[in-house]
């Protein structure tokens, strides 16, 4: 299922609000791409927009280099799972299934009810009735199930508590690893969710300040620790994203590539060079002054 998603120039206005201002980015089938960014960002609309669920105010979304706002059969290459509003829903998770098997062509129905066990879904209930975690899950499910080439899921999450979000996360790579398709995965839990993605997407106050390999972001990243005098020498000519002190002993925390010159002098003056989390490097990237 290889597919090329490309945002062109996207922007977004809500009246003179500006949510998302010119984000351009590519991404290819077969990978998990995690879209990160703090309360506000933007990345419901940059999501609702990559589903066709609305139109950027300029700017456009292609699949395979079609556009796809109001294209159906463009559409139907994506599943969006957002967080619903299942109050005035009647019909049961086993009604639901029938439903998505007689309209969407993708769904595989014994996929579906084979995850209803897994995350222990009443299937005769109606969903106004599941809990909000048992709401997620089902959402989860239906967005598995229906196999699209591109499967975006907006804080799906939502109520799970920690045993059936590790269903799911374990599930997305099962899936990517028995049908890949390109999956993304918008979250607030950075920390509890970085390991399943290839790619990382960062955006901050509308704008898409990071688009990196997970590899390579994390090689970005690093901590330079030591006597505070040397560490003070080196960061000078680093971007340096935060710092802290105990006593004589600084560290600090560095974006940008570690040249061989900087590895050179870090060793000539016995100073260490450590990891930093794909957490930590969000926390100041998105930090207010940086
Ligand atoms: N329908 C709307 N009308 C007006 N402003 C909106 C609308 N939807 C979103 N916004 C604004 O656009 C900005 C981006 O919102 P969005 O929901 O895309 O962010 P988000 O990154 O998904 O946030 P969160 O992590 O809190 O869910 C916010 O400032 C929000 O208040």
């Amino acid at each position: 299922m290889t597919r090329k998603v490309e945002a062109k120039n996207i922007r977004v206005s809500y009246k003179e609000m500006e949510a998302l201002s010119d984000i351009s980015f590519t991404l290819e089938s077969r990978k998990i791409v995690g879209l990160i960014g703090r309360n506000g960002a933007g990345k419901t609309s940059l999501l609702s927009i990559l589903a066709a669920y609305r139109k950027a105010t300029s700017g456009e979304i292609t699949i395979d280099g079609e556009p796809i706002f109001e294209n159906e059969k463009a559409v139907a290459q994506v599943t969006f799972v957002h967080q619903t509003d299942y109050k005035d829903e009647y019909d049961t998770v086993i009604q639901f299934f029938e439903l998505a098997e007689r309209y969407r062509p993708g769904f595989d129905r014994k996929y579906a009810e084979q995850l209803a066990e897994i995350f222990q879904l009443p299937t005769n209930k109606p969903l106004r009735k599941l809990s909000t975690g048992m709401q997620s899950a089902f959402n989860v499910t239906i967005g598995l199930a229906n196999k699209t080439p591109i499967t975006i899921f907006d804080e799906a999450y939502q109520g799970m508590d920690a045993p059936a979000r590790e269903l799911f996360y374990k599930e997305i790579l099962e899936e990517q690893a028995r049908n890949p398709r390109l999956f993304i995965l918008s979250t607030h839990l950075v920390s509890e969710m970085e390991y399943l993605f290839d790619e990382v997407l960062i955006i901050h106050k509308g704008k898409l300040i990071v688009q990196e390999e997970m590899d390579s972001l994390l090689q970005k990243g690093f901590s330079v620790t030591g006597a505070m005098e040397d560490v003070e020498e080196v960061a000078s000519a680093l971007n340096v994203l935060s710092e802290k002190q105990l006593g004589g002993t600084k560290s600090v925390m560095v974006y940008g590539e570690l040249t061989a010159e900087t590895e050179a002098d870090v060793k000539r003056k016995g100073l260490e060079i450590g990891n930093v989390s794909l957490q930590d490097l969000f926390i100041q990237l998105t930090k207010e002054g940086n």
